[in-house]
């Protein structure tokens, strides 16, 4: 070998061997990590749960990202073996009792903020949202200016629009005559509600032939992204150069940041242009907020975070619903029976809510349809939160800062609030004295609740009467399941919403002439 050949062996040489180190020294850190978040120093180490769920992320990655999805089933199996808080995680905590769901999810000022392993599912503008904020106090501001257009005055004020969007597309449904998926049928009702009410137009969904177009691919795009995110964060920067790279991202993923990145920034500028006064984002515009926050990037995570956290969740219940009311009969037809002073084509919110029967059958459409099914953490960062069993047998002090959270799919079906928890059974929202059992609300999770609850939640209760309504008066008595089975409704894993079998072409129906 001559002298060059020796250098150029001594350099790589040298590198390979200075890489090989920092390896090691990487492993011997994540091994003395791994037995520091088992030991007796670490602030978790009291709670029970599997020791390698609490050494390492690895275990909690098996269940998400390769099971895809499965996490849920096995904190339900923690919670059987070990009690009502379990560790899931190194940092992380479970609770399955709905009588603490109030102190985790606490409001009045309490702060509460959000787990940032749970938020690397956002990426670029929506990490700048209501809901991709971490910190109690930047959410408060942002929130606080939202607030306004989601009340349930201003959701009075559009109601007419909603009312007649609904009646749209059930006159679309009653003249359409192949087989559809509904939660693609419903999503495109519910995303063309939600961007007339804060656009002042809708996306044009309904009124379009036929549905192919839609915002399917943007919600699956968030969805099907989100283990990706959260397990390899560094795919988040992607966002920033996705308009260029975009055909070599996986679809779901260049469907997402194409929404955020290019769609999205144009509607709310066009929205911002003063033509659509008095909507969603002219009052962001008018708000306090510092202008910092009121950049048409930052709008745009918001934006988004409207459009999919409204659509597909709103839809998906609808779709639920639907599929009870076809396989029970004897639901249906006391469904119609409430309803029988109903006019189908002048339908009324208010007048709705006053109906028990259709509150159960909402209700229980949310508990079992859940919403959003996986857990959703907080983190009390100012207090310990002192858990009690009510046996007695199980008491903990929750360290401030620690994040816990509980899973609408666990509370949902626990038959100490909910006896047979797997029948869909309205019944059970209303009470022998024939009033709304008021006293269950406190057990559903579906829109979360306290400083973090759902914003679009008078939208979705407002949707959900005058849709279900209009379906069970005007097309239920037409309407047929298609190639559907229980199998395609049974909840499988989460994608943060409900999914089902793998393989499921989802719930499907024909409308008869
Ligand atoms: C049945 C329908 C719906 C369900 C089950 C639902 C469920 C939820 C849940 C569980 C959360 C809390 C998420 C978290 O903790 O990270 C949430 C937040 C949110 N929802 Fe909904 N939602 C529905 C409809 C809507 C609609 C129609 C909108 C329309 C704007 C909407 C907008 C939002 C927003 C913006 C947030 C974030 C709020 C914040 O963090 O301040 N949702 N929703």
């Amino acid at each position: 070998m001559d002298a060059e050949g020796c250098k150029s062996y001594d350099f790589w040489a040298s590198t390979t061997s200075t890489t090989m180190r920092l390896a090691g020294l990487w492993i011997l850190y994540r091994v003395a990590l791994a037995l520091y978040n088992i030991s007796p120093f670490h602030p978790l180490s009291r709670f029970p749960g599997p020791k390698l769920a609490a050494m390492t992320f690895l275990y909690e990655f098996w269940y998400e990202g390769i099971r895809w999805g499965k996490y849920t089933w096995e904190i339900q199996r923690m919670h059987e073996k070990y009690g009502p808080v379990v560790r899931i995680n190194p940092e992380e905590l479970h609770c399955d009792d709905g009588d603490f769901i109030d102190e985790i999810y606490a409001g009045g000022g309490r702060i509460r903020d959000k787990h940032q392993h749970f938020l690397t599912t956002t990426a670029g503008a929506l990490s700048y949202s209501s809901f991709g904020s971490r910190h109690h106090e930047i959410h408060r501001t942002r929130r606080n200016a939202a607030n306004k257009s989601f009340s349930r005055t201003q959701m009075k004020k559009l109601e007419p629009e909603i009312h007649e969007l609904c009646q749209q597309f059930v006159e679309k449904l009653l003249s359409w005559r192949e087989p559809l998926n509904l939660t693609m049928a419903y999503g495109c009702f519910t995303a063309d509600a939600i961007t007339k009410y804060c656009f002042g137009e809708t996306a044009g969904f309904v009124s379009q032939d036929g549905w192919k177009k839609n915002h399917r691919a943007a919600v699956e795009g968030f969805t099907q992204s989100m283990y990706i995110l959260r397990y390899a964060p560094w795919t988040r920067q992607m966002v920033y150069v996705a308009p260029y790279i975009q055909d070599y991202l996986p679809e779901h993923m260049g469907n997402l940041f194409k929404e955020l990145t290019v769609k999205m920034p144009r509607y709310v500028r066009e929205a911002t242009q003063g033509e659509t006064q008095g909507r969603v984002f002219s009052h962001l515009i008018e708000s306090d907020m510092p202008d910092s926050e009121k950049t048409i990037f930052r709008l745009s995570g918001e934006g988004f975070s409207f459009i999919t956290a409204g659509m597909e969740t709103t839809a998906a219940i609808i779709a639920f619903i639907t599929y009870h009311l076809l396989t029970k009969s004897e639901v249906r037809e006391r469904l119609e029976e409430d309803l029988m002073d109903v006019d189908p084509f002048h339908l009324d919110w208010q007048n709705l809510e006053g109906h028990l029967y259709l509150y159960g059958v909402i209700q229980e459409g949310l508990r079992m349809g859940y919403g959003i099914s996986q857990r959703l953490p907080r983190i009390a960062r100012t207090e310990d939160l002192i858990y009690k069993s009510e046996d007695g047998k199980y008491q903990y002090v929750i360290p401030k800062g620690t994040p816990i959270g509980e899973s609408a799919r666990i509370v949902h079906h626990n038959p100490k609030y909910f006896p047979d928890p797997f029948k869909f059974k309205p019944e059970r929202w209303i009470t022998e004295d024939g009033k709304r059992n008021l006293h269950l609300e406190k057990y559903i999770l579906s829109f979360s609740t306290g400083s973090r609850r759902c914003l679009g939640i008078n939208l979705a209760f407002c949707e959900l009467n005058l849709m279900v309504a209009a379906l069970t008066l005007r097309v239920f008595p037409k309407m047929r399941l298609y190639e559907t089975t229980a199998d395609d409704v049974r909840y499988d894993h989460d994608l943060m919403i409900p999914m089902p079998r793998k393989g499921s072409k989802g719930i499907r129906a024909v409308v008869l002439p």
